[in-house]
């Protein structure tokens, strides 16, 4: 066996031009096929100066895959830099990007025909530099190494897309995300790994980011690979290459699933009375606002309500505090019962609740109903029933200028008034009539 300080070794069967196969020979170097590429590897690893290139053919993946894991095995790959040469141009992408993931020091291209002799040449030259490229082309390698190892302890998933589009990293976040291996996705693009509809959406949600050259932040839903739709946030900047151009871009993208659960549930428990369900005072008074500025600038007339319970403290103080919340909550699905789903309810405080609704006639309607209902429906409390009436004061409201606090007050007075004619029963005011804009 040559003593040569750069043999290398060539796995095809696929056709070998004439000049490299010399060329190889006169480098006491071997051609091998990859039907004999285990025997002949085994037996070219004892030779100890097994030098710097390793070419394979790409058509023979599986085959150049065992030969990696083979020399992977014995710890060579660590200090073999080594070359991947590519005959089949239809392979040519996808192995050259798995070559490069491997470590490969150099991709050529079958295409370049004669060169390809010289162009080997210049890698062993290169490897052989007294500087060490080799060994600088190994420090390169661990950094790499360790930081796939520090992106793939990152619970986001994280990718990077060449200007193409295509992927050139992933981390086990997004391959767990995507539900693929990583070699399904290196080299790759989103029509890839994505259903036809949607990668046709991010394709070109990335040319539109590329050619802003800047970065998006935008919230939406995906749907993982185990099938849980996570809401989540994503993250995407343009990275430049040496030219200043738009080299790609990279992701991330991160769960934010529990943090707007977490939201929903503040934003409830903070809109919603905590004993009946319904309304608080403070999201009426907000949702009350808003509600009446839209209908009156529809030149709608709304209807606001007051109503509270009558002698209250009479059935907390017979029946017990119990009871008395009891009958709270059965008012108030009573009466969220008898309103469309359009109508807002809320409970004001104590025993007072107040209602908005659209329109002067359904208003007047739901107003004068209320007492009878709730009279003729007492609360079942076994071994009895507790019955109870409320006074409610009512405001119709015609298009103008009003300020939500001015009409609640008008209500209020309304609602005294109903209180004052003896209780369990309405007052319906007409505001234009009171105070004429
Ligand atoms: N059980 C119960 N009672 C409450 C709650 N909040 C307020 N109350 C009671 O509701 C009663 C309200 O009484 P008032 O509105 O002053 O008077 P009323 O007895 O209803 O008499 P009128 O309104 O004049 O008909 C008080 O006794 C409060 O203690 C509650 O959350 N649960």
């Amino acid at each position: 066996m040559s003593q040569d300080p750069t043999p290398f070794f060539l796995l095809s069967d696929a056709p070998v031009p004439a000049a490299l196969q010399a060329w190889v020979h006169s480098r006491h170097s071997l051609l091998l096929p990859p039907a004999s590429a285990g025997p002949a590897l085994q037996e070219w690893m004892r030779v100890p100066e097994l030098g710097h290139c390793w070419l394979v053919d790409g058509a023979e993946l599986d085959a150049w895959r065992a030969c990696v894991d083979a020399l992977r095995g014995a710890g060579w790959l660590e200090n073999l830099p080594w070359a991947l040469w590519l005959p089949e141009p239809g392979m040519r992408d996808g192995n050259a990007s798995l070559a490069w993931e491997q470590g490969a020091v150099e991709v050529f291209d079958a295409a370049q025909g004669a060169d390809l002799v010289q162009d080997i040449q210049v890698l062993l030259q290169r490897l052989r530099s007294p500087h060490g490229q080799a060994a600088q082309l190994r420090r390169d390698r661990a950094e790499q190494k360790a930081l796939r190892a520090s992106l793939d302890n990152l619970p986001a998933p994280i990718f990077i897309k060449n200007a193409d589009g295509v992927y050139t990293e992933a981390n086990q976040s997004f391959v767990d995300f995507l539900g693929l291996s990583r070699e399904q996705i290196i080299g790759k693009t989103v029509y890839d790994v994505a259903p036809p509809e949607l990668a046709a959406i991010y394709a070109d949600a990335d040319q539109r980011l590329l050619a802003s050259g800047t970065r998006q932040i935008y919230d939406t839903q995906v749907r993982w690979a185990d099938g849980s739709l996570r809401e989540v946030t994503f993250y995407k900047a343009v990275f430049h290459g040496v030219d200043g151009a738009p080299a790609g871009q990279a992701g991330a993208i991160f769960d934010i699933t529990e943090r707007k659960r977490m939201e929903r549930r503040l934003r409830t428990l903070a809109e919603t009375d905590s004993l009946t369900g319904i309304l608080n005072r403070r999201s009426f008074i907000e949702q009350a606002e808003r509600r009446m500025r839209d209908a009156l600038a529809a030149q709608e007339p709304v209807t606001v309500m007051l109503f509270d319970l009558d002698h209250f403290k009479q059935i907390n103080d017979l029946h017990g505090h119990a009871a008395g919340d009891a009958v709270l909550c059965h008012i108030s699905s009573l009466v969220g019962h008898l309103l469309r789903a359009e109508d807002m309810l809320a409970r004001m405080g104590g025993d007072e609740f107040a209602i908005m609704l659209h329109g002067a006639l359904d208003g007047h309607a739901v107003a004068e109903r209320l007492p009878a209902v709730v009279a003729a429906t007492p609360m079942a409390h076994p071994p009895q029933h507790v019955a109870c009436t409320i006074s409610l004061g009512a405001l119709v409201i015609h298009p103008g200028q009003h300020s939500l606090d001015s009409l609640l007050h008008q209500a209020d007075l309304a609602l005294y008034e109903a209180k004052n004619q003896g209780r369990n029963r309405s007052v319906v005011r007409d505001y234009r009539l009171l105070s004429p804009v």
